[in-house]
């Protein structure tokens, strides 16, 4: 299994552009071989910075948005438009932006009244028709209490081994109904980005690097798996 690979930047700007850059670098070759991408998004506020500056960036036009694949490691379980769904946070801040191919965004499922538990079997059942594409880069954002995605520690999906996808009630991050991959899923990425800034993510950093007991510590690529980081997030680094 690969190393760890820490990239540190001077600050969350910094870290946003060349994180940015390295998306855009990673689909590109991605596609040099006619291929689709196949690219999985996060959630939080660290990844819709970096999503609005590959929107932004002049090399983007490199890429060919139709054979880019989207999927999400995890998502709000709220209703459609919602604002703090991550789907709605990176539309408005990238797919809105690029001609994307509709049929090959694969937002989860919003709250329709279904529940979190069908919702997520319904995004299992969307991978497997897609032929259940390993992911050619994974991109996760860390709490500062370690989550990746929705798996939260101590939370029941963290042992969820046999199926792709799992709700998840009372998260300790609202809302608190969610849908995510679990660690089977995230494991199939040629890739794993860790896309991290700020002070309040140091401990989670440091302890996720030392294979300590939090979430962050379990993903890896099968090629590469890459911790991203703002010099505040790295500064528990030994
Ligand atoms: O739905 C979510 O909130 C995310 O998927 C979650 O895993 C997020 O990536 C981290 O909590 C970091 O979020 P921040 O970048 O906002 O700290």
């Amino acid at each position: 299994m690969n190393q760890a690979e820490l990239l540190i930047h001077a600050d969350a700007a910094e870290l946003a552009y060349a994180v940015a850059s390295r998306f855009i670098t990673r689909v590109v070759d991605a596609q040099s071989t006619g291929g689709v991408a196949q690219v999985v998004l996060t959630g939080g506020r660290v990844a819709a910075v970096v999503y609005k500056a590959v929107a932004e960036s002049p090399a983007g036009v490199e890429i060919d948005w139709q054979r880019v694949e989207f999927w999400w490691g995890d998502e709000r379980f709220l209703p459609d438009g919602d604002p703090e769904r991550n789907e709605t946070q990176a539309r408005d801040a990238l797919l809105s932006h690029v001609e994307v191919d509709p049929a090959r965004v694969h937002p989860m499922p919003a709250d329709t009244g279904q529940g979190a538990e069908v919702a997520a079997a319904a995004y299992a059942d969307e991978l497997a028709a897609a032929g259940s594409p390993k992911f050619d880069v994974l991109m996760l954002g860390v709490g500062p209490d370690g989550h990746v995605a929705s798996l939260f520690p101590g939370y029941p999906q963290l042992e969820v081994l046999d199926v792709e996808t799992v709700a998840v009630h009372d998260s300790p991050k609202p809302p608190p109904t969610r849908i995510s991959l679990t660690f089977p899923r995230l494991d199939r990425s040629r890739e794993v980005w860790f896309v991290v800034s700020g002070e309040d993510k140091a401990d989670a950093v440091a302890q996720a690097l030392k294979d300590g007991d939090v979430p962050a510590a379990r993903p890896k690529g099968r090629d590469r798996t890459l911790w991203l980081l703002d010099e505040a997030a790295a500064s528990k680094v030994s």
